[in-house]
């Protein structure tokens, strides 16, 4: 027993546990960006709670000695059938920051999703080497120069794909973030885009320095930060990238920029969209030639009222009937979560916030528990189930609960 315990981190020995302990090592205004939804914060809540719906019917008397849980993704077999989900400015949580996640997800052989808007470049990330695959997720902006440039740089450092993030055409209402008038630190910048390479003046912006805070209470509604629909007037951004100011991009269409990215990244990335939430989207994903989808409501932190994303995603499945890849996030606390998923047609999960907690706990110390209490979690999950290998995962292990708790077969 005591040699069991030794390799444990008996202070986290669940998701649950390692997110409280984090709770107390961020500062309240870090803590709220990475825990905050939008408005009312329901479809951040019902992205965790849904997964109760599911019950699993576990098969027996199979030999369940050795469990496989790897999963191929862009050429490489992953270790588990999950990664880690694009969450910007993970230096707030940590000074190892996305630095510190690069390299646990090369140490536990699982792919790593890094945000446009990360407090290190992604030049500096790739460069912690690794062959497990790395994807830049892309918030195209509308001075497509920008973008231009910086896929070509992930193409050059080796990025295997984009997630065109299509969630964003302005920003969520997130209520905490405006009432801390968040800014980041003076001592961190966007990676990706230093000040003084983007037109500016190579000043910092106020949002990278803080200044002029005490004169701007409501930075999210100055007018250029194109979040809101109060009265703000769209301007196009032209000073230096901040994430108010260039992640929401309100004119993106099928139409017009699928093609372009495409032109951009292919043949060297692949390019998915993530924030496919319905049927109607994934077939015309698919009518476009996108190489895959992510069904992602962006962690409950855009559209509040949307659905839970594992409600979202059978219908997604069913649409896409396997003509490309349909991946899952949201909501992910427990392997039998990851599971879940996979029965019901996902390809493969990214885990978000629970990432960032584990930076908060132990920098990348606290990415690997973290990775180590999800994989391991999948692995009795899959052995408590009968199924061996992650594609014997299928719909005929689940159960669905309705609201008048009656359980039916699916
Ligand atoms: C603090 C934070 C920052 C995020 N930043 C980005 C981002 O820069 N780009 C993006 O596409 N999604 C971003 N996301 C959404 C995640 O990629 C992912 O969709 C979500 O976190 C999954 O939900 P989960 O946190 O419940 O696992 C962010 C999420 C959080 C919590
Ligand atoms: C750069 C931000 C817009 C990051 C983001 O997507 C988020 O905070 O949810």
């Amino acid at each position: 027993m005591a040699d069991k315990a030794s390799t444990h981190d008996l202070n986290c020995l669940t998701i649950a546990e390692l997110e409280a302990a984090a709770h107390e090592r961020m500062d309240k205004q870090t803590r709220d960006y990475y825990n905050e939804g939008a408005d009312s914060n329901s479809t951040l809540r019902e992205n965790i709670t849904a997964y109760a719906k599911y019950r699993i019917r576990p098969r027996v008397l199979r030999d369940v000695s050795r469990i496989d849980t790897s999963k191929s993704l862009f050429g490489f077999r992953n270790s588990v059938p999950f990664g880690v989900a694009p969450t910007a400015m993970q230096r707030l949580a940590h000074s190892d920051g996305e630095l510190g996640t690069a390299r646990a997800c090369m140490t536990a052989g699982v792919p790593m999703g890094l945000s446009s808007f990360a407090t290190h470049s992604l030049e500096e990330v790739a460069a912690q080497g690794g062959e497990n695959p790395k994807v830049l997720q892309l918030y195209l902006f509308e001075e497509k120069e920008h973008s231009r440039r910086l896929i070509a740089r992930a193409k050059k450092a080796g990025f295997k794909a984009v997630f065109l993030t299509v969630d964003t055409p302005m920003l969520g209402r997130r209520n905490e973030e405006i009432r801390n008038q968040f800014t980041l630190p003076p001592h961190l910048e966007i990676g990706n885009f230093p000040p003084g390479e983007h037109g500016d003046s190579g000043e910092k912006s106020d949002e990278e320095t803080g200044r002029e805070k005490a004169a701007r209470p409501s930075m999210q509604r100055r007018p250029s930060a194109r979040g809101y629909t109060d009265g703000d007037k769209r301007v196009l951004p032209t000073g230096p990238v901040t994430f108010h100011t260039h992640a929401p991009n309100p004119t993106l269409t099928w139409e017009e920029d699928i093609d372009w990215l495409k032109q951009e990244c292919l043949p060297e990335m692949e390019v998915w969209l993530k924030g496919i939430a319905t049927s109607e989207d994934a077939l015309l994903a698919v009518h476009h030639g996108v190489n895959g989808i992510v069904v992602s409501n962006h962690g409950g932190r855009q559209l509040n009222g949307a659905l839970a994303t594992i409600d979202a995603l059978p219908e997604v499945v069913e649409a896409v009937q396997g003509k490309i890849p349909v991946h899952v996030d949201g909501g992910i606390r427990h392997g039998t979560d990851v599971f879940k998923a996979l029965a019901l047609g996902a390809d493969f999960c990214w885990v978000g916030r629970p990432a960032l907690w584990g930076l908060a706990y132990k920098g990348q110390a606290g990415v690997e528990l973290m990775l180590k209490l999800l994989s391991d979690e999948v692995s009795l999950c899959m052995a408590l189930a009968g199924t061996i290998k992650v594609e014997q995962i299928t719909r005929d292990y689940l159960m669905k609960i309705d609201t008048n708790g009656f359980v039916s077969r699916l």
